[in-house]
């Protein structure tokens, strides 16, 4: 297993906020990653892990900078880690070109078509090579992890946690891409790193892996603005997914939020439930 190199630890709320970087097998490049160790880190038990994974554009910064998560999870004992969302300096051809492919936008799926699959690999590296890191050098307890996310990041988590079962504990999204095959944004990800079978793309795809669902009970709590100018371009198709889940019998909460649009303003808002939802899960 590759060395951590420390970045940067900041205290807040007296827990760690560090970056850590690191060269990763499964992506074939640097990576960052940032994880907020509380102040029960030091006590000497293994704590409960939450992983987020960020959407189009952001990197393992955003969330620490803008969510304010560190307060609720200082006092609910939680570590919660960020990795980057997509390879970085890979030399492929446009890979900086657009902000919704290539850089900054790896839709956390492991990549078959050239010139992406040898890099484009944030599924694996997720849910295994990030995973072991941090079991090896963090404080967590093995038994306790849980996912969340944002946009892409809220497919992220859906299809990390769908695909793996019984991995996660708990689950949540805000304003996820809920339904890739179906919309702009999913279409133009999945032609490039799936290649152009569409039944290909069932296998990455929330709403189509809800339907074969076949593991360990589990439920997922979905967060969506009713203003996200996305949700307006059908971008997100929350309830293609939550239709999908009434139709399968799949445990589901939707929360619709009265005005609010898709930035950090609007996670910063509701981070503190979905934290305690998810410790209460992790008990
Ligand atoms: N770049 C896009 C917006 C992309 C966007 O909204 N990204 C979301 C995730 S899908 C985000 O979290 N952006 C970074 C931030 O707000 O800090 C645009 O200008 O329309």
């Amino acid at each position: 297993m590759t060395a951590l190199k420390l970045v940067s630890s900041n205290r807040i709320f007296g827990g760690d906020q560090r970056v850590y970087s690191h060269e990763s097998k499964e992506l074939g490049c640097e990576m960052k990653f940032s994880v907020f160790l509380p102040p029960q880190a030091s006590e000497g038990g293994k704590l409960p892990v939450l992983f987020w994974l960020s959407g189009l554009t952001c990197t393992e910064a955003n969330f620490v900078q803008k969510a304010g998560g560190q307060k609720y999870a200082a006092e609910l004992g939680l570590i919660i880690v960020c990795p980057d969302t997509s390879p970085r300096n890979v030399n492929i051809p446009g890979e900086d070109d657009s902000w919704d492919f290539g850089s900054g936008a790896g839709f956390y799926v492991d990549a078959t078509q050239e010139p992406w699959k040898k890099h484009y690999r944030m599924f694996s590296y997720v849910t295994k090579e990030l995973l072991d890191l941090v079991e090896a050098n963090f404080p967590v307890n093995s038994e306790k992890k849980g996912i969340f996310g944002h946009s892409m990041g809220g497919h992220g988590a859906l299809v990390c946690s769908l695909k793996n079962l019984g991995l996660f504990r708990s689950v949540s999204t805000f304003a996820a891409i809920s339904n890739p095959i179906n919309c702009p944004w999913g279409v133009k990800a999945f032609s490039g790193y799936l290649g152009e079978n569409r039944e290909e793309w069932k296998n990455w795809d929330a709403t189509e892996l809800v339907k074969a669902y076949n593991g360990p009970p589990l439920e997922v709590f979905l967060d969506q603005g009713d203003a996200d100018q996305f949700l307006k371009e059908n971008q997100l198709l929350p309830n293609n997914l939550a239709e999908a889940c009434r139709a399968a019998n799949f445990p589901f909460i939707l929360r619709m939020r009265d005005g609010y649009d898709h930035s950090y303003f609007y996670i910063a808002t509701f981070i503190e439930e979905h934290l305690r939802y998810h410790a209460e899960r992790l008990q």
